[in-house]
C-alpha cells in the first residue's frame, strides 16, 4: 500500500459514516467515530451523561476495558470534544459520540450495557433527594429511550437519588412492557469501595483484601454497612463500629463539602462505576461467581427495591442474596434504613404513575 492509499484509508475512518454531521440540533457539530483495526469482539456499552464529572473519567476507563468493543458517549453538551479526545486512546474499543436528544436513539441501539451518570450533582447543604426534581425527569426520558431502543440491555443507574431513580426506571420499563428485574441495577459500589477503604485504614489492612457488604440504599441512613460480615473477619470495638458506620454513610457528603460547591464525588465514582460495569460484563460473558452489591428489585425485605449482594451472570442478575445474620446494631440500622427507603421508592414510583 503506498502513502496515498494509507492516507485514503485513514480518512475513510474520519469521513462518513464514521464522522457524521451532528444533524438534529442544527449545531453543525460532528460525530466522531474511529474504528480501531483488530477491535476485539466484545460488548457494546453506552454512557449517558458522558461529558460530565463522572462521565469523562468513566468513559476513559471503559475505553481501557478489553471487554468493550464499542463505546457510545452520549450527552446533551460537549459530547463531540470528549469523544474526539477519548477516541485517540490506543485501545481497541470503537468510540462514537452522540449529542442531544435527536441522537439519543442512535446512541442506544444495539447496546448490551447502558451506564447512566446523567444529572445534576449536590452542593453543600443539599441532600440527594434535593436532586429529585431535576434528575427524575432526566432518568425518565433516558429510560423511555432505553425501553424503545435496547430493551434487553443491562442498565446501571448512577444518577441520584438512586433510591428513587431506580424505581423510576423500573416504572418506565413496566409501562413499556419491557421491565426485566434482572437487568436493572442502581450503582451502590462507591459505598462498598469507601467501606473497604475506611475499614482497611482502621485495621491496617490492604484495602484490596477487604470486602464489606453494604446493603439498603444509597443515601444517609439507608446506607447500611454490615461490619459483622467483613472479610477477612475483623473484630471492631463499638467506637470503631460507630465511627465506620457514620463515615461510610456520610462519605458522599464528605466529598461534597471538601469540593465546596464544585460538585460531588466524580473520580472515585468513575472507579466504582467501572468496577461494577466490568463485573456486569464478566457476568454477561459467563464468568462464574461474580458477586457485588447493588440496589435492585428484591424480595430480601418487604420493600420492592433493596441493595444487597447479587450474583451477576449471562442474563444480568442471576441471584439476589439475603442479608445473612445481623447483630443488634445492624438490626436497628436496618429498621431506620427501611423507613427512609420506603418513602424514596414510593416517591419514584408515584413520579411515573402520576
Ligand atoms: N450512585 C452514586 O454512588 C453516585 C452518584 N452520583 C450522581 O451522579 C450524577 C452525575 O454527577 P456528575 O457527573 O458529578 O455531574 P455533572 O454535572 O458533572 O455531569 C452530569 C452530566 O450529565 C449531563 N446531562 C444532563 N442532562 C442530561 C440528559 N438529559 N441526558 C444526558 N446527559 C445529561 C450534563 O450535560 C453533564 O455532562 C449526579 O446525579 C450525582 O449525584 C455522584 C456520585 C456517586
Ligand atoms: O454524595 C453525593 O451527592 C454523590 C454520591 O452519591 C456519593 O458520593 O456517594
Amino acid at each position: 500500500m503506498d502513502a496515498n492509499q494509507r492516507i485514503a484509508r485513514i480518512s475513510a475512518h474520519l469521513n462518513p459514516p464514521n464522522l457524521d454531521q451532528m444533524g438534529g440540533d442544527g449545531s453543525g457539530l460532528r460525530r466522531v467515530g474511529c474504528r480501531a483495526k483488530g477491535g476485539s469482539p466484545g460488548f457494546k456499552v453506552a454512557i449517558l451523561g458522558a461529558a460530565g464529572g463522572i462521565g469523562q473519567p468513566l468513559a476513559m476507563l471503559m475505553k481501557m476495558n478489553p471487554l468493550v468493543s464499542v463505546l457510545h458517549l452520549y450527552d446533551v453538551a460537549n459530547a463531540p470534544g470528549v469523544t474526539a479526545d477519548i477516541s485517540h486512546m490506543d485501545t481497541s474499543a470503537v468510540v462514537r459520540g452522540f449529542l442531544g436528544q435527536p441522537q439519543l436513539e442512535e446512541a442506544l441501539t444495539g447496546m448490551d450495557l447502558v451506564i447512566i451518570p446523567a444529572g445534576v450533582p449536590r452542593k453543600p447543604g443539599m441532600t440527594r433527594d434535593d436532586l429529585f426534581n431535576i434528575n427524575a425527569g432526566i432518568v425518565r426520558t433516558l429510560s423511555e429511550a432505553i425501553a424503545k431502543c435496547c430493551p434487553k440491555a443491562v442498565v446501571n443507574i448512577i444518577s441520584n437519588p438512586v433510591n428513587s431513580t431506580v424505581p423510576i426506571a423500573a416504572e418506565v420499563f413496566k409501562k413499556a412492557g419491557t421491565f426485566d428485574p434482572k437487568k436493572l441495577m442502581g450503582v451502590t459500589m462507591l459505598d462498598v469501595v469507601r467501606a473497604n477503604t475506611f475499614v482497611a485504614e482502621v485495621m491496617s489492612l490492604d484495602p484490596r483484601e477487604v470486602d464489606v457488604p453494604v446493603v439498603g440504599g444509597h443515601a444517609g441512613v439507608t446506607i447500611l454497612p454490615l461490619l459483622s460480615q467483613v472479610k477477612p473477619p475483623c473484630s471492631f470495638t463499638q467506637k470503631e463500629i460507630e465511627y465506620l458506620t457514620d463515615r461510610i454513610q456520610n462519605g458522599g457528603t464528605e466529598v461534597v463539602e471538601a469540593k465546596a460547591g464544585a460538585g460531588s464525588a466524580t473520580l472515585s465514582m468513575a472507579y466504582a462505576a467501572v468496577k461494577f460495569a466490568d463485573a456486569c460484563l464478566r457476568g454477561l460473558r459467563g464468568d462464574a461467581n461474580i458477586v457485588e452489591c447493588a440496589f435492585v428489585s428484591s424480595h430480601v425485605t418487604e420493600l420492592p427495591f433493596f441493595a444487597s449482594k447479587v450474583r451477576l451472570g449471562r442474563s444480568g442478575i442471576d441471584e439476589v442474596y439475603g442479608l445473612g445474620p445481623l447483630n443488634e446494631y445492624e438490626r436497628i440500622g436496618l429498621e431506620k434504613a427501611k423507613k427512609e427507603l420506603g418513602g424514596s421508592i414510593e416517591k419514584g414510583v408515584t413520579f411515573v404513575k402520576k
